[in-house]
């Protein structure tokens, strides 16, 4: 049976999004999923997403990494699929939608897609790194060399090591450029490879330099290898919250398979 998949992409961060309102599309089938998300042989992308209907709120988000499996929450998935809402007649300007983690609020003006992310309570500092879930785990520690250094290599050993193992974390590296902006790159659990952008890194990325003293404000930009982000937040006593992630989400194509 013919299906339309469509594609977007969120500062490079790409996924291929499908309208899953009539429940048609083979959910528990991990290898389809794989197969469309492969680079050679698929449509390619780092995700997929379906859009599915919610009773109360204005759409469901299911994501998928590229691996085929179902995975933890999307930063820039959940902006891409806001603007797949809109192209779609679902919203028009603002958003509540259900995802893994819980309800997320969303604007879009033109293709900038403002969303708001989980709270969060808990940030470990360890002496080389930090750690949070900003919706999805992440290990963030600074690296000087961002531009030459081998995050396919270098990120997979964090991913797999100790404490993460199979389950894992996405790893992101970070060099401070001033007090309000940083440069990340980020190895993506799931992916098992560096993505041009992840929402959830950048996010967790601007949420660990505050706690750690490197920041002078709460609206942070974010420079990843597939353009800017940014992120805006409140703390009070260590939580915290109206997180938003701000940036550039674009339709790519639409076609039949
Ligand atoms: N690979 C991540 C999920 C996607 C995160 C990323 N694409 C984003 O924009 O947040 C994980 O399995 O934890």
């Amino acid at each position: 049976m013919q299906q339309t998949f469509y594609k977007y992409q969120g500062t490079g961060n790409d996924f291929v999004m499908i309208d899953n309102r009539q429940q048609v599309f083979d959910k528990n089938n991990t290898k389809l999923v794989a197969s469309l998300c492969d680079r050679r042989f698929g449509i390619g992308a780092d995700g997929l997403i379906l859009l599915e209907n919610h009773n109360d709120l204005d759409f469901k988000m299911v994501y998928y990494n590229a691996d085929g499996n179902e995975s933890s929450m999307c930063g820039n998935g959940g902006r891409c699929l806001v603007a797949f809402a809109k192209q779609l007649g679902v919203i028009d300007k603002k958003a509540v939608f259900e995802a893994i983690d819980g309800l997320h609020h969303a604007t879009i003006e033109g293709n900038i897609v403002k969303l708001q992310m989980v709270d969060v309570d808990t940030v470990e500092k360890h002496e080389n790194h930090v750690f949070l879930d900003t919706g999805s785990p992440h290990h963030v520690q600074f690296e000087d060399k961002i531009e030459a250094f081998d995050i396919k290599t270098e990120g997979a050993k964090i991913r797999y090591g100790s404490p993460y193992n199979e389950a894992g974390s996405n790893v992101n590296f970070v060099k401070k450029i001033n007090d309000q902006t940083f440069a990340v790159r980020t190895y993506e659990r799931g992916v098992e490879d560096e993505t041009l952008s992840c929402g959830t890194g950048a996010t967790a990325v601007a949420l660990a330099m505050h706690a750690i003293n490197e920041v002078g404000d709460n609206l942070i930009t974010l420079q990843v290898p597939g353009g800017e982000l940014q992120v805006s937040f409140d703390v009070e006593d260590g939580l915290y919250k109206n997180v938003w992630l701000i940036g550039p989400a674009k339709f790519v194509f639409e076609g039949t398979i």
